[in-house]
């Protein structure tokens, strides 16, 4: 009802039209330093990460983003146009999504571009789905490949060599990395995948890849009380980033659990509606890989991985469980 321009933003409480809805409300901050360089993000693909990483926690809770409020602190030195940039890249995504800017805060900062958005959505009342439902004998599945933003953000840091300047799209190109730097800098969160799913009423549990598929998996496995097992060999693994992991001399499996900034949605649905849910998403071109199972036990994760390998004792011939540490990127270590 009221936009830009007052001291706040009005809009009108939500009218389902099958039934009530509810709020769901979150927030996420991108640090210069911390979430990005200006080596490694344009000004567009910082508005447009900013945004989208926020986009991407309410689709975890099977919601749809409604409206943003956008904080930024501006390096005293910056130019204007830099700032219209960052608001180009920010209006793309608020665009792509549905999401209406209705306000925000600016301010001047000693030295690091700092931008905090603010994202309301709203969902089915009740029908908000979280980290908590996982059972045993249900499925785990992600929306999409995982480790191609982490390799992305390898390829910058390596590509700028500690430089300033933003390594431009055609460097990637050149290498062939230049869906691993898309995939860093234009993370497309699964908002109609985790609607369709949600509105299924089989997905028992769902969590954004923001710190890493190890991470995330250990969080739905401590809010449900169960173990979580994935197979190795079915983790969605991206082609341009196995062949940029053999040419790196990294294993591409750190990449794909401990890597992070992903946005795709991990989760857990029914075993006997996995496949259908995942035909369903298929025929609107929406990606759903199955990889693993819940199952009972201590709070955990474990991945399952098939042999032979040299190494191997002789009673893991074939497969073996290792667990898998609870970590990823973590602010403070
Ligand atoms: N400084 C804070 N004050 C209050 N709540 C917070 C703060 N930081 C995080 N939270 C809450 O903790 C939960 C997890 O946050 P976070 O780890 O940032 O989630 P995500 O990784 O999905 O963005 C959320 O409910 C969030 O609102
Ligand atoms: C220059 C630079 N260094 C390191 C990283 C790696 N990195 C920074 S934050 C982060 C995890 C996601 O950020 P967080 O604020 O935890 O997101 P949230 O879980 O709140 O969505 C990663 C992998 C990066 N993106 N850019
Ligand atoms: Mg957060
Ligand atoms: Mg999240
Ligand atoms: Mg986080």
């Amino acid at each position: 009802m009221l936009g830009i321009g007052d001291d706040a933003a009005v809009v009108e409480a939500p009218r389902g039209e099958s039934g009530a809805l509810q709020w769901v409300l979150a927030v996420d901050t991108m640090v210069e330093t911390v979430h990005f360089n200006a080596a490694t993000m344009a000004e567009a693909d910082v508005g447009w990460k900013a945004l989208a990483a926020n986009v991407s926690d309410i689709a975890a809770m099977g919601g749809v983003p409604r409206h943003a409020l956008v904080s930024v602190s501006v390096p005293r030195a910056w130019e204007p146009a830099r700032i219209r940039r960052l608001y180009d890249g920010l209006y793309a995504c608020a665009e792509r999504y549905g999401v209406a800017v209705v306000g925000g805060d600016t301010t001047s900062s000693p030295a690091q571009l700092v931008v905090a958005v603010t994202v309301v959505g709203t969902v089915t009342a009740g029908k908000a789905v979280r980290r908590s439902g996982a059972m045993p004998g249900d499925a785990v599945f992600v929306t999409g490949p995982i480790g191609m933003a982490a390799a992305g953000l390898h390829f910058l840091l390596a590509a700028a060599g500690g430089g300033e300047q933003c390594v431009p799209l055609a460097a990637a190109e050149a290498a062939g990395t230049a869906a691993l730097v898309q995939a860093h800098r234009r993370p497309a969160p699964s908002v109609r995948a985790a609607r369709m799913l949600a509105a299924r009423g089989t997905v028992t549990s769902l969590n954004d890849v923001s710190d890493g598929l190890a991470s995330e998996a250990w969080e739905i496995a401590e809010s449900s009380g169960v173990k979580l097992a994935l197979r190795e060999s079915q983790l969605p693994l991206s082609g341009s980033m196995a062949a940029y992991a053999r040419r790196s001399g990294i294993a591409p499996l750190e990449w794909m659990l401990y890597g992070g900034e992903d946005y795709v949605l991990l989760g857990t649905i029914a075993a006997k509606d996995a496949a259908e849910a995942k035909a369903a998403l298929a025929a609107e071109g929406l990606p759903m890989y199955m990889i693993g199972t819940v199952e009972e036990g201590n709070a955990g994760v474990e991945l399952i991985q098939e042999g032979p390998h040299s190494g191997w004792s002789q009673a893991a011939a074939k497969e073996r469980r290792v667990s898998l540490a609870k970590r990823g990127y973590n602010h403070f270590e």
